[in-house]
């Protein structure tokens, strides 16, 4: 073989390997004798599987390559680079740092329809568009016979868009129709382009600046604090910089969001805003889709697969500036940020849960850091690393102190219900306020996180509670299809009706979910009164949701009843009563961010009430009435809770004051979990003492995880702590190039150990900076 001319390519594909894969690629065989490009798609084979894959680099094959192993690209897909430099770079970025597979990003960096090879076809005719544009040599004689009013706007159009050209459905949205298509046309004054937008580069620089739009609705007028913080953010225009907006429930952040994005996108650049879930906060979208009339672009995995990829090639080529997305939009083809913004970056839907285990919200700092933009990172409840980036002068804290409303906070109230009989959950103090705030016309919100109509079943004779046989947990009582579901593996069965245990039939619920309070409400306020359930039983799609909170937007008098759903972000002036029904859920946790989470979830409940003309009122039921976090949710002082906490952090050593890294591990059997621990163990240890580690990083456990057996599967876990992150990947280097098991050395260390499947006896990942730690 001739290596001059051959070339290896390299390719990531969507598969858990550390490194790209090689392939051969001989340029004569090429219809244009191109090599593919950094961030073209290829076709190449795996195992015989026929993947999609993207190319990182392409050299000439030297003496030294042993081009006799490696097969051929299979085909080229692009002949430009569909992903934009600074997604792989994300990408490979993101890699790196959480210990995970480049390749399997491509899930997220790419919709679904240009990455699965049965659907190349498909996509590349949902990517052709038709245009209009201005002929090539009208005649004087032609122009002089338009005859309509219509015929002359469209050609008018025409003559003042970008590149003379305009897509085809935007014409026809704007009223022009076959008459006038043909009647130019035939006079040769306009003809149609057919475009692949697949093939299309986005366009460079301020070659077509996208004015924001005519004159975009005004906000409203901002208050000075809004006014320095927009300022603050804008005087960072085309550099790096990370601000924390720290302002209470209702000060107006997303209007400071706003207001900058109008400064900032003036230009014809693009911005992100993140945001926890799209379908829980369809308002967010709306508002910004007033201020920006068809120049926002919403992306997420609710939308069907040629929603998605319309939406990602209209990102990609710019054409829409605005984007409103959930975590995977970090990884879309932006070229040319000028701002990015994460709104409640408190969330935990910024973790990504499973494969690589990444955090949007710090990728965000990352991703503008690389793009030179600043970053906005929004909260009344920030996270505590955070707060900490900013103590120590890594982020810019900007404070918004004072809500827009009437009414400066809620009045916080507790209800002891130790000794009280319950009714669905409600105690008649609860149920007073809730009948007296609907006579006022008002409405009222009802806070349970605990879906279902029981969180248990029990037998009054013998004790016998439902278990889950897979799992070790409860089953939950679900009652309007008579089930028993556990919640954590998703297994249903039929609701006994005698315990299975001693066969009577005194089997009673016991406590009460949504389901049951949802029953007590609507008796409580009779039959006029609508009772809107929102969880996840409830709200099978977005509109279904959208439906329910127009409702309430509506403004008449209702009762709006749900879980942590109801905690996001949602702005409903009518709302002047919130009842927490169980705040003590919340404070039972071994989990290192439970007091955080519980008090960011009590505090963001309590944000929702008040926020229009009337007074906000929140009962708050507990039966710990002297807990300290109670205490400190009536003080309403967030910040100063959060000071506490990360006083008690840097003295345990804990994050944000050191890193974390937990390994999770599974197993067929407690004893392949127990030996596969001791084993990751061991090794950890021989690591930390060839490269000298010493007292700079722990290793704690192996302990069992909270749900110790899980789908008949048995969970146990590690944490390393280490003072510095440098530490901490050192050691986490160092058990990676360890054998995966005594007998089986690791070849060629290209599979991710512990990825090799989730029906081995044993296997483990890795959570870098986790979100939950049991
Ligand atoms: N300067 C202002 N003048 C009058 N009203 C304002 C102003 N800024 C915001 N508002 C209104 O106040 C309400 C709360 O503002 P916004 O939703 O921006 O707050 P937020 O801080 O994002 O809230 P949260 O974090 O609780 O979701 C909204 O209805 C908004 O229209
Ligand atoms: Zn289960």
């Amino acid at each position: 073989m001739d290596h001059a001319q051959i070339l290896i390519v390299e390719v990531w594909v969507p598969l858990p390997f550390r490194t790209p894969l090689s392939y051969l690629f001989d340029p004569a065989l090429a219809p244009d004798g191109a090599a593919p490009r950094r961030g073209a798609r290829v076709v190449v084979s795996v195992n015989n599987r026929r993947l999609v894959g993207i190319v990182d680099r392409t050299s000439q094959a030297t003496a030294q390559n042993d081009c006799s192993r490696l097969r051929p690209v299979e085909t080229v897909l692009d002949t430009i680079p569909l992903l934009a430099e600074q997604t792989l770079d994300l990408m490979l970025w993101t890699a790196r740092y959480y210990c995970s597979a480049a390749g399997e990003l491509l899930q997220l960096a790419l919709p679904p329809a240009l990455r699965t090879s049965s659907r190349l076809q498909q996509s590349r005719e949902w990517l052709t568009v038709r245009y209009w544009r201005l002929g090539r040599a009208p005649t004087e004689e032609a122009s002089g016979q338009l005859q309509g009013r219509k015929q002359r706007e469209l050609l008018t159009a025409l003559q003042t868009a970008p590149a003379h050209q305009i897509e085809h459905g935007h014409l026809r949205s704007l009223g022009f129709g076959k008459a006038q298509f043909t009647a130019l046309e035939t006079a040769g004054l306009i003809e149609e382009v057919i475009m692949d937008e697949l093939a299309m580069e986005a366009a460079k620089g301020e070659e077509e600046p996208q004015a924001a739009s005519d004159g975009p609705p005004a906000g409203h007028t901002l208050n000075n604090e809004q006014k320095a913080t927009v300022e603050a953010i804008v005087s960072s225009d085309g550099k790096f910089a990370a601000f924390l907006l720290d302002g209470l429930t209702g000060s107006g952040k997303t209007e400071v969001y706003l207001a900058a994005l109008d400064r900032l996108i003036a230009e014809g650049r693009q911005a992100l805003i993140l945001v926890p879930e799209i379908s829980l906060t369809p308002q967010l979208t709306a508002r910004f889709e007033k201020r920006f009339p068809g120049l926002v672009c919403v992306y997420h995995s609710g939308l069907t697969d040629k929603q998605r990829l319309l939406a990602w090639n209209d990102i990609r080529l710019k054409k829409k500036p605005v984007v409103v997305g959930t975590r995977s939009a970090i990884f879309l083809s932006f070229t040319q940020l000028a701002l990015v913004v994460v709104d409640e970056e408190h969330d935990s839907s910024f973790k990504q849960q499973d494969n690589c285990r990444f955090n949007a919200r710090d990728l965000a700092v990352v991703r503008a850091s690389n793009q030179s933009c600043p970053v906005v990172l929004g909260s009344a409840t920030p996270s505590l690393e955070s707060l900490q980036n900013a103590e120590s002068g890594r982020y810019q804290l900007l404070r918004l102190r004072h809500r827009t409303a009437a009414f400066a906070r809620p009045q916080i109230e507790l209800v002891n219900i130790r000794s009280r009989k319950l009714t669905g959950g409600l105690s008649d103090p609860a149920a007073r306020a809730i009948l007296d705030t609907l006579q006022a016309r008002r409405q009222v919100l009802v806070f349970l996180n605990r879906r279902g109509y029981a969180p248990a079943l029990f037998c009054q004779s013998c004790g016998w509670i439902a278990g889950c046989s897979r799992c070790d947990s409860r089953m939950t009582l679900h009652r309007h299809d008579a089930s028993l579901r556990c919640h954590h593996c998703d297994l249903r069965l039929r609701l006994p009706t005698n315990c299975p245990e001693c066969t009577s039939g005194s089997l009673v619920p016991l406590g009460s979910g949504t389901e049951h309070a949802e029953e007590a409400l609507q008796a409580l306020v009779g039959d006029d009164i609508p009772v809107i359930r929102v969880d996840r039983d409830t709200i099978g799609s977005t509109s279904a949701l959208h439906d329910k909170l127009e409702l309430v937007k509506a403004g008449e008098p209702c009762v709006l009843l749900g879980t942590q759903m109801l905690a996001k972000g949602h702005d409903f002036p009518d709302l002047t009563l919130a009842v927490i029904l169980d705040a003590d859920g919340a404070l039972f946790s071994g989990d290192l961010r439970a007091s955080e989470r519980a008090m960011q979830l009590l505090t963001q409940v309590c944000g929702r009430v008040g926020r229009g003309e009337h007074a906000g009122r929140v009962l708050v039921q507990t039966r710990l009435p002297s807990h300290p976090l109670i205490a400190q949710l009536l003080a309403q002082d967030y910040r100063q809770f959060a000071l506490n906490e990360l006083e008690l952090r840097r003295q345990l050593a804990m994050p944000p004051y050191s890193s974390m890294a937990v390994i999770r591990a599974e197993a067929a059997s407690e004893a392949h979990l127990q030996q596969g621990l001791a084993l990751l163990a061991s090794q950890l240890k021989t690591v930390m003492t060839q490269q000298h580690l010493g007292d700079g990083v722990t290793v704690h456990g192996p302990f069992p995880a909270v749900l110790a057996r899980k789908k008949n599967r048995h969970h146990g876990l590690l944490w390393l702590i280490a003072s510095k992150r440098a530490t901490l990947r050192s050691l986490i280097t160092g058990l990676m190039s360890q054998p995966a098991s005594p007998d089986r050395p690791r070849s060629r260390a290209l599979q991710l150990p512990g990825r090799t499947g989730r029906h081995q006896p044993f296997s483990w990942s890795l959570d870098i900076d986790p979100y939950e730690t049991l």
